[in-house]
C-alpha cells in the first residue's frame, strides 16, 4: 500500500495553515480557556493600603511590649472603612481581617492572644513591629507585570484580572468549530433505525472533543451523500466559524461527497496518511475567509484518532498557544503487539499506572472498545510486532 504523507508531515502542513484567532475585547467570565493576547499590568498596588491579616486589635507593639497588658479600646475598624482613625499611644482598636490600619499602629495582635474586650483589652503576648499587617503593594506594585501575553486564562489568571479591576481582557477567542457528518446512512440518536441505519455518533464526539480541547464545537447535524448538500450545509456555516471538521466521505467509494466537494480546489489536499486507523485524511483551506478544513473519516474510531493528532494541535494554535502534539508518556506493554508493516498504529488501550494493555477490539468502527479505553500506544510505521514486556510510547486520552 502507498502513503502520500507521514503522521508528522501530515500535521507540520496543517500547523503551517492555520492561524490563531484575530484578538477580540472580552468580558472578563468569557475569558476562561482564552489566552491572553495583551500584556496585563496593575494600575494600583496590591493590597492597595496596609490592612489587618487577622481579626484581633490594632496597637503599637511597645505598648504591649510588657504582657500581660489592659488597653482601652476606643473602636472599632471594619473592612471597607473609609475613614483614618488613629490608635493614640496606651489605646487599642478592635480590627477586622482586611480592614484598613488605623495610623499610629504598628501590630496586630489577633483575638486569640486577649480576652477579646469591647471596653478594655487584657493582651497576654507580646508582637512584634509589623505583626499580622500586610503591607500595600506587598503582592503587586503598581505597573507590575501581572499576566503576560500568550497566557493561558484559567480560574487563577481570571480571578487576578479581576483583581486588577479588569472587567475585560483583549483575548484571543476560542475557535468556533463546526462538524458535519456525511452519511446516507445516518439517523439522530433519539430517532428510531430504519433498515440499513445507524446512530450518527462522530459529530457528537468530534463536537465534544472541540469543547474538550477549548473551542466551541457545536455540531451542524447530518448531510446526505451528495456534494451538493454537503456544500450547502458548509456554506451556511462558513461566515461564523473559524474551522470546519466534516467526517465521512474521503476514502474511495462511489458516493464520496467531501471528496467530490473539495477534490478539485487547489487549496484543499486528500492524503493518505501512514496510519492506523485513520489513513484517508483531508485538509485544507475553503471560502472567501480560506477557512481550515479537517476531513477526517468516517470511522468513528478513526475520526476520533484523527482528531488527537491532528485537530487538537491546531486549535491549540488558533487559540494561541504552542501547537505541540498530545503529550505521551512511557508504559510498559503486558501482551504482544502487533502493526501492519508502513502504518504507525494507534491501539486503543488501557493505561494503569507504568503498564498498558491494548483493549480486545481494534477495529475502527468498534466505538464501545474506543469507550473503554484511556489511552492510545504508539507503534511505529517500522515495527510489526512488539513482545510483552517492552517499553511503548502511549497517548494518554
Ligand atoms: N476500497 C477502499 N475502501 C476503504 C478504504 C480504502 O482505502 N479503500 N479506506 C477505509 C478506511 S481506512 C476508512 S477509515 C474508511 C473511511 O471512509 P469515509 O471517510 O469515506 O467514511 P464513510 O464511508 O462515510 O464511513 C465509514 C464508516 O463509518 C461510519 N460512519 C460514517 N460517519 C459516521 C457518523 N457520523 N457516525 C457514526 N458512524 C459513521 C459509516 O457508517 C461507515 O461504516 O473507508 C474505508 N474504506
Ligand atoms: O485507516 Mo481507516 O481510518 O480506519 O480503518
Amino acid at each position: 500500500m502507498t502513503f502520500t504523507r507521514s503522521v508528522e508531515k501530515h500535521l507540520a502542513d496543517i500547523l503551517l495553515a492555520v492561524r490563531p484567532t484575530a484578538p477580540r475585547e472580552t468580558g472578563l467570565q468569557e475569558t476562561l480557556g482564552t489566552v491572553l493576547a495583551e500584556e496585563v499590568t496593575s494600575p494600583v498596588a496590591l493590597p492597595p493600603f496596609a490592612n489587618s491579616a487577622m481579626d484581633g486589635y490594632a496597637v503599637r507593639a511597645r505598648d504591649v511590649a510588657e504582657v500581660p497588658v489592659r488597653l482601652p479600646v476606643t473602636g472599632d475598624v471594619a473592612a471597607g472603612e473609609a475613614g483614618r482613625p488613629v490608635v493614640a499611644p496606651g489605646t487599642a482598636m478592635r480590627i477586622m481581617t482586611g480592614a484598613p490600619l488605623p495610623e499610629g499602629a504598628d501590630a496586630v495582635i489577633p483575638v486569640e492572644w486577649t480576652d477579646g474586650g469591647t471596653e478594655q483589652v487584657e493582651i497576654g503576648r507580646s508582637a512584634p513591629e509589623g505583626n499580622a499587617i500586610r503591607q500595600a503593594g506587598e503582592d503587586v506594585r503598581a505597573g507590575d507585570v501581572v499576566l503576560r501575553e500568550g497566557t493561558l486564562i484559567g480560574p487563577a489568571q481570571l480571578g487576578i484580572l479581576a483583581g486588577v479591576g479588569r472587567a475585560h481582557a483583549l483575548v484571543r477567542p476560542r475557535p468556533r468549530v463546526v462538524v458535519i457528518s456525511t452519511g446516507a446512512e445516518l439517523a439522530e440518536p433519539g430517532t428510531p433505525l430504519a433498515p440499513g441505519q445507524i446512530w450518527e455518533s462522530n459529530s457528537y464526539a468530534l463536537a465534544a472533543a472541540v469543547r474538550q480541547a477549548g473551542g466551541e464545537g457545536y455540531r451542524a447535524g447530518i448531510t446526505a451523500d451528495d456534494a451538493g448538500s454537503f456544500l450547502d450545509q458548509l456554506n451556511a456555516h462558513l461566515p461564523g466559524v473559524d474551522a470546519v471538521i466534516t467526517s465521512g466521505g474521503v476514502s474511495m467509494g462511489a458516493y464520496e461527497p467531501v471528496k467530490e466537494a473539495f477534490g478539485g480546489l487547489d487549496t484543499f489536499r486528500f492524503e493518505r496518511v501512514a496510519m492506523q486507523p485513520g489513513m484517508p485524511q483531508g485538509f485544507g483551506l475553503v471560502g472567501e475567509n480560506q477557512v481550515p478544513v479537517f476531513a477526517l473519516p468516517g470511522n468513528p474510531v478513526s475520526s476520533f484518532v484523527s482528531f488527537v493528532l491532528f485537530v487538537a494541535p491546531a486549535l491549540r494554535k488558533m487559540r494561541g498557544l504552542t501547537p505541540e502534539s498530545p503529550p505521551a508518556v512511557r508504559a510498559v506493554t503486558g501482551v504482544p503487539l502487533r502493526s501492519p508493516a508502513g502504518r504507525r498504529s494507534y491501539l486503543r488501550a488501557v493505561l494503569t499506572g507504568e503498564s498498558v494493555t491494548p483493549v480486545s477490539r481494534q477495529g475502527s468502527h468498534q466505538l464501545a472498545a474506543l469507550a473503554s479505553a484511556n489511552a492510545l500506544i504508539v507503534v511505529n510505521e517500522d515495527v510489526t510486532a512488539v513482545p510483552e514486556g517492552t517499553e511503548v510510547e502511549v497517548i494518554p486520552l
